[in-house]
């Protein structure tokens, strides 16, 4: 059966996912849960669906059935259960890919108990979605909703460690980096001539060439060359003066050289509220910003703030390309 319903993938269960779901209801938006009901929380009112837009009672959680190897322990990631975390995203890929689902919004998991556990060869969501789409370029990027102006952020290289960053952070992937956010603000976020701020990798965007080279050899000929197309591009610029208010009502998005550059403003201006947003796939993909939170775990005191709002984007999203 055809549904615009999004698919909340459950994520790793020893964290804050299941009991994120049903707390998500308050969103207003139309979504599924996929996952193994025996993890959500005590007396969640769930009903059990076989497709993703089949009807339930008010106030339940719909739950597409996903049974996993072993019960859970909050804040103790089960190696056993790493296969089926994979699984439940695969599958939800699936179902969305086939038009049976509107998109995907997906909990968080722990990169490292699905890399221990099912030796998982991808660093996160971002480059296993963006494979189980066909291996089509994406962008990560990471947008407020409560902060005005708005912070977005894309770091043009991702999960990768700080010292490959120089070798990695190349005018093909700033290019790509760029094209995918301009494309992606056009089409989802409606803004007809996006405003892009390029940062800088090294300190004052190399002040001049005196401490990096990178700007000057590779950022400043590849922005003349997008600019010549007609996009609007500042840069590059140096990342730690580009993220208070005033700079960030001069562009739409911030696209930047490394992961922790792009989300320490982000996630210091809007944690509670952040979503994740898979930029250049076929599908909707959407997430809160936050991670598993293990050390709280369980307890029923995670905030649904940011899965609210991933939901909610990933339902306005939908709405757009609808
Ligand atoms: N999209 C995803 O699947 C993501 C997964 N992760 C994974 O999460 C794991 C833990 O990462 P951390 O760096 O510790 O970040 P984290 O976001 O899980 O936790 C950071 C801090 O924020 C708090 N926190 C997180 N979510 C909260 C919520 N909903 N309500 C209240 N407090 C909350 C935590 O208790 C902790 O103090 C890692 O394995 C990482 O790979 C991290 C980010 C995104
Ligand atoms: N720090 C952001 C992050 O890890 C998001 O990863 P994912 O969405 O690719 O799983």
């Amino acid at each position: 059966m055809l549904s615009g319903r999004i698919i909340l993938t459950c994520g790793e269960p020893a964290g804050v996912g299941p009991e994120l779901a049903p707390k998500a209801l308050a969103s207003g938006v139309d979504f599924a849960w996929m996952g193994d009901p025996r993890h959500l929380p005590a007396r969640t009112l769930f009903t059990e669906i076989a497709s993703p837009g089949d009807p339930v009672p008010a106030g339940h959680l719909p739950v597409l059935r996903h049974d996993f190897a072993a019960p859970v322990v909050p804040g103790q990631p089960d190696p056993a259960n790493a296969a089926g975390v994979i699984a439940v995203i695969a599958r939800a890929v699936e179902l969305v890919m086939r038009g049976e689902a509107g998109g995907l919004c997906t909990l968080p998991i722990s990169k490292q108990a699905l890399k221990t556990g099912a030796g998982f060869g991808f660093p996160g969501h971002t480059e296993y979605l963006s494979h189980l789409a066909g291996d089509v370029p994406v962008a990560m990027m990471l947008a407020s909703t409560t902060v005005t102006p708005p912070c977005r952020v894309v770091p043009a290289t991702i999960h990768i460690p700080l010292q490959d960053v120089p070798a990695t952070f190349t005018d093909r992937a700033l290019e790509q980096a760029i094209r995918i956010t301009h494309a992606a603000l056009i089409r989802d976020f409606g803004i007809a001539a996006p405003r892009l701020a390029v940062a800088g990798l090294n300190p004052h965007a190399g002040e001049g060439g005196t401490m990096g080279r990178q700007e000057a050899d590779m950022i400043v000929p590849l922005l003349d060359r997008l600019r010549a197309e007609g996009m609007d591009l500042t840069g590059p610029l140096p990342a730690d003066t580009m993220f208070h208010a005033p700079a960030r009502a001069l562009y739409d998005a911030a696209v930047c050289a490394y992961h922790d550059q792009a989300l320490i403003p982000i996630k210091t201006l809007d944690f509670d509220s952040g979503v994740n947003v898979t930029l250049g796939l076929p599908f909707i993909r959407t997430s809160p910003d936050h991670g598993t939170a293990f050390g709280i775990a369980g307890k029923g005191i995670a905030s649904p703030a940011s899965t609210i709002a991933a939901l909610r984007m990933a339902r306005d999203m939908a709405a757009a390309r609808a």
